[in-house]
Order: C-alpha cells, then structure tokens, then sequence
C-alpha cells in the first residue's frame, strides 16, 4: 500500500504528563482515517502532530517521528511554514476571516505570492467547486464571509485549505457545531476529496465514522488500542475495549 504519513512510535508530553504513548501507524494514501475515542484520550492532540501545530504549545516535547511521504516532518530543517501548507487543519467551528467570501480564498495564494488578479480569480473558483460551495456564494463573492450559515463557513474553511493545493487535509470533529443536512454535506464533500487528498478526521459520532472512512484508529488513554479498516472495526474489533466503545458500554 502507499502510505502518505507513517508514524513511528510517537510519544507527546505536556509537561511531565504522557499524552500519546507510543503511537505507530501508517495512513494510506487517498484514504479517510478516522480517529475515534473518548473525550481526553488524544485525538485532537495526535491530530496537531501532523502538521507540528502542538510546537505552538511551551511545554510540549515530542519523540518518535512522522513521516510525511517519508520526509520527517520533525527534523530541523523543516520550514514549518510549508509543512503546513502541504497539511492543513479544519477546527470543531469554522473560523472565517472577518474579511470577504472572496478574501477568504485568495488569502493563502496572496501570502504564497500569487498576486495575479485572473490567476486568483480562477482559485477561488476552482477551490469554492471544490468544497461545494460555489453554486451558493457565487453571486455574493464580496460579501463578508461572516454572513454565512455555520455550514456554509465550515466549507469555506475547505474551501480555503484547498485554495493553497494540500496534500492533507487534519479534521478536528469538522461537522460538531453543524446542523444534520450541513453534516451530510460535509461528509459527502470528505467522500469526494479522498480522490485527491489524504483526510484524518477526529469525530464523536460513530455512524460518521462507519459513512465516511475508510479506516479507523480507536484512541483511550494517549493509547491507539486499535487501527484497522473501518468495516472490520465495526464489525469484528480485536479488543474488548474497542468492542465497548463502538458498543456504548464503555466506562
Ligand atoms: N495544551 C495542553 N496542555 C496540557 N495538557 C493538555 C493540553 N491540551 C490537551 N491536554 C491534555 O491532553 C489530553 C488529551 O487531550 P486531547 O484534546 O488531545 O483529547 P481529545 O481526545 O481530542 O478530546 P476531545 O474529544 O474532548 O476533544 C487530555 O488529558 C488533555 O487535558
């Protein structure tokens, strides 16, 4: 199999607490990996090693090491800038810039130099199709990306990643602060985005997990207790502690 990130006995501390205790697994290339577990376990914490965003946090220290397309991401030289670009990251609200629809999109390409109006115009195009949202903004470009509904600004986040051509896409519970028929439009977009990109979702709602990935992580602890395709997690889990997770009889 191609693998686009392995990930190879990765530890994170906060301070002195263990929070990922020796994390391996490697993520298939165009696949959808969800990460499922109970609150506090480490999703979210496992998630922001991808793209280093736990170095924003003093006291963290990290061993082991991730391997993006067997570059790894940890090593000195790393321009952090554009590790980030290559992996980007939708958070549990959507955080639109309080600038224009249109600004939204064009920042990323503006602040990667792209200063062509034509060139940028096609962008924005190109990355609102993307995220299935150009058919409902294309009247109302200039208009302030703050005026959309929850999950309209949830796309144009999408929709904003993709506007710098990522590689992989980190998504951080994406569809919690959503009403249900934003929720199937986000998971209906994550289905046709694994055709190009490579997606790590963390998410609360098992049935989402089961719709969307294609494999799936089991988290308790800072322990990835399981990894396997999402089917056979569902169906025949090798660990009595994944069983009673997926089962609701946990804790
Ligand atoms: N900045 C931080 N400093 C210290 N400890 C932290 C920090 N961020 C997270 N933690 C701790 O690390 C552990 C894992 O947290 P994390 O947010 O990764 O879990 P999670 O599985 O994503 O939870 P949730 O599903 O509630 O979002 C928790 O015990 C949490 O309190």
């Amino acid at each position: 199999m191609d693998y686009k990130i392995e990930v190879n006995k990765l530890k994170l501390y906060y301070g002195d607490v263990l929070a990922l205790k020796k994390i391996t697994i490697n993520i298939v290339k165009n696949s959808v990996l969800a990460l499922i577990g109970p609150s506090g376990c480490g999703k979210s914490t496992f998630l922001k090693t991808i793209n280093r965003m736990n170095d924003l946090i003093e006291t963290v220290k990290i061993e082991g090491e991730i391997l993006l397309d067997g570059m790894n991401v940890y090593h000195p030289n790393v321009d952090v800038v554009m590790l980030r670009k290559r992996v980007g990251m939708v958070f549990q609200r959507p955080n639109p810039f309080p600038m224009s629809i249109y600004d939204n999109i064009a920042y990323g390409p503006r602040i990667h130099g792209q200063s062509n109006k034509g060139k940028l115009d096609e962008i924005v195009e190109k990355s609102l199709r993307g995220a299935a949202l150009w058919d409902e903004v294309k009247e109302r470009l200039t208009s302030s990306a703050m005026g959309l509904s929850g999950g309209q600004q949830q796309r144009l986040c999408i929709a904003r990643l993709l506007a710098v051509e990522p590689e992989v896409l980190l998504m951080d519970e994406p569809c919690s602060a959503l009403d249900p028929i934003s929720t199937m439009k986000i998971e209906e977009l994550v289905t046709e985005l694994k055709d190009k990109y490579t997606i790590v979702m963390v998410t609360h709602n098992m049935q989402q997990a089961a719709r969307v990935s294609d494999f799936t992580g089991f988290f308790l602890n800072g322990e990835m207790v399981e990894y396997d395709k999402t089917d056979a997690i569902f169906t025949r889990p090798q660990d009595n502690r994944t069983e009673d997770y997926i089962t609701g009889r946990f804790g």
